[in-house]
């Protein structure tokens, strides 16, 4: 493998790890071939259709695909494709610049992560780099360093994406009886939403590491911004399905905070990357998260989660994950199980 001074040292890292990985850890998963799947796609230019039928429809297809597989696609979103395109090239340069400038020059208010720090297992490596944006930072000239013409990208590009997860959002609250059907474009604001840029670099070592562990999303809802290499896996009825990239299309998923608020009517599906031996791949994600104090709960009784603010979820989130290495999901925050 050609090594240059943009590489993170994912190599070094994980070579090491991947060397004295003993049998302690869980059984990495099996590459067992799973099968490949269209989502469900989903034309948003129903939702202005002057016939009432066609948009309950539409809305009635959001609601069904976030329920039966917490994942849909959708087209005629609103992001042109000039823009995804300008906004794919900057992505591309800016993790061309060198390991040490993407981890000390401040970029993007200093937000470059690499692989995962807690690693101890090939089924936990996160074969990956990424900015992490806070959305109240992408304005900010003083983040981009040389890149000031990403500003402008960043800036249509948050917008556009922000205004459609609104629009999915109260899609999706409109059947849960909350009252005030745009409640959680209330508690949404810029302070807690963000962009995250990421890189899976060719992984020419193990087809057992991934690019991003296994996870589910701790926010309401994710717009993913893909390009055609794929390597996205969601958990179906207990199997892993490859995501078929499309290249007009945006991914959608529902996070953590849309299923406890819909008392699990909308699901928070388990996904994850796979690495891919030849092929660098790059992703955009927007995370819709509400502040922090904010109070999540469903309005259908009885709940199955306890009332919980967004902190409170996100600091046992974190905790989880130093401790164990994963999340785990809702653990402290059920009242009642299920079945
Ligand atoms: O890059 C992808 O396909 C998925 C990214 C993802 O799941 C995330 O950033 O939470
Ligand atoms: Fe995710």
């Amino acid at each position: 493998m050609v090594h240059s001074d943009s590489d993170s040292p994912l190599l070094n890292h994980y070579g090491t790890l991947l060397s004295c990985h003993s049998t302690q850890c869980d059984e990495p998963e099996s590459r067992v071939a799973t099968e490949e799947c269209q989502l469900l796609m989903i034309d948003l230019c129903a939702l202005t259709s002057d016939d009432a039928t066609v948009r309950r429809a539409c809305a009635d297809d959001i609601r069904k695909a976030s329920t039966e597989w917490g994942f849909f696609q959708v087209v005629s979103h609103g992001i042109s494709p000039q823009l995804v395109e300008k906004m794919r090239s900057g992505q591309v340069k800016l993790f061309q610049t060198p390991f040490e400038t993407k981890v000390k020059s401040g970029l993007l208010n200093d937000s470059y992560r690499w692989g995962n720090p807690s690693a101890t297992c090939p089924n936990q490596f996160s074969w990956s780099e990424a900015f992490h944006v806070p959305l109240t930072k992408v304005s900010d000239a003083a983040c981009y360093g040389d890149f000031t013409s990403l500003r402008e990208v960043m800036k249509c590009f948050a917008a556009a994406m922000s205004e459609l997860s609104r629009l999915l959002a109260r899609i999706l609250t409109e059947n849960l009886g909350h009252g005030k059907q745009a409640r959680i474009d209330n508690i949404c604001d810029e302070t807690t939403c963000f962009l995250r840029l990421n890189h899976y670099p060719a992984c020419p070592i193990s087809p057992e590491i991934t690019g991003l562990v296994l996870h589910t999303d701790s926010d309401f809802l994710t717009i993913l911004c893909q390009d055609q290499v794929g390597g996205l896996q969601l958990m179906k009825d207990s199997k892993w399905v490859t995501v078929k990239p499309n290249k007009d299309a945006l991914i959608v998923n529902i996070g953590d905070l849309f299923q406890a608020w819909s008392n699990d009517v909308y699901k928070s599906v388990e996904h994850k990357v796979v690495t891919n031996a030849t092929m660098e791949r790059y992703s955009i994600a927007y995370f819709l998260c509400p502040y922090y104090d904010s109070s999540i709960e469903s309005f259908e009784k009885p709940s199955i989660y306890r009332r919980f603010t967004f902190r409170e979820y996100r600091d046992q989130v974190q905790e989880d994950v130093r401790k164990t290495g994963y999340k785990l999901s809702f653990r402290g925050f059920y009242l009642r199980f299920k079945g």
